[in-house]
């Protein structure tokens, strides 16, 4: 398939580019700060930029009116609002975490969240010292999946690629979970594979659990 990419020169960016292009996929159009890469119309664009460039990304899908997956984190609801606006028209993969290991993270999340009432609960979220924002967007989801108010620590740590544990503790006992990215490899891996997945949608909002 022509990809294009929103955020093409950042660190997903180039991996999302490099992984397609081994799978022989071509990169064929591009957005970023010094402006528009356009070699042709992209059958599909892939946004892993900021969240500041998000209306600049709406433009281009209708524009192109291909599907859209969306990785960049720290949305506004405006923002998740309007994505899904735009997938009445295209398809459209929204995630904060594109692993593997955090959809089944989540799933133990939400097979104990009932069982742990009365335990001390907090997460840690570790990430390399370029991220912009605090907390990750895995934290919230975690946090979310969770359905209760717990804190959340953040460290920024060298090029720590994404670590998230969840500590649950009574007076007894602590149980954790965790997840650590060895690599930004594991996002585009699940990128590929919601490209792959929208292939034969027509429309519709979709997560990275419905891809899996
Ligand atoms: N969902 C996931 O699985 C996942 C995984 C990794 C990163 N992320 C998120 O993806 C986003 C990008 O992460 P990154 O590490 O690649 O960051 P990065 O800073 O390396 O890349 C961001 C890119 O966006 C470009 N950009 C910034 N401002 C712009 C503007 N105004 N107009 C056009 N382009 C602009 C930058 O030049 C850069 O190329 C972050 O939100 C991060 O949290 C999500
Ligand atoms: O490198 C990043 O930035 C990452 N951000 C995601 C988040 O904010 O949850 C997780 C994957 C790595």
């Amino acid at each position: 398939m022509k990809i294009g990419i929103v955020g093409y020169k950042g660190r997903m960016g180039k991996e999302i580019k490099d992984l397609f292009e081994e799978k022989n996929h071509e990169f064929v159009w591009g957005y970023d700060k010094d402006g528009e890469y356009f070699q042709e119309t992209p059958q599909i664009i892939i946004d892993f930029s900021l969240p500041e460039v998000f209306e600049k990304t709406e433009d281009y899908v209708k524009k192109f009116n291909v599907p859209l997956i969306i990785g960049t984190t720290g949305l506004q609801d405006e923002q998740i609002e309007a994505l899904k606006a735009l997938a009445k028209d295209v398809p459209v993969v929204q995630s904060y975490n594109f692993s593997i290991g955090i959809q089944l993270f989540l799933k133990m999340v939400d097979f104990l969240k009932d069982k742990i009432d009365g335990w001390d609960i907090e997460i840690v979220e570790t990430h390399h010292r370029f991220k912009k924002d605090k907390p990750s967007g895995t934290a919230k989801m975690i946090k979310e999946s969770l359905d209760k108010d717990v804190p959340i620590s953040s460290l920024r740590l060298g090029n720590v690629a994404g670590d998230h544990v969840l500590y649950m503790a009574n007076l007894g006992e602590v149980l954790s979970i965790s997840h650590r990215a060895l690599s930004r490899r594991a996002f585009a891996e699940g990128v590929l594979k919601s490209a792959e997945f929208v292939t034969n949608k027509k429309n519709g909002y979709f997560t990275f659990t419905d891809v899996i």
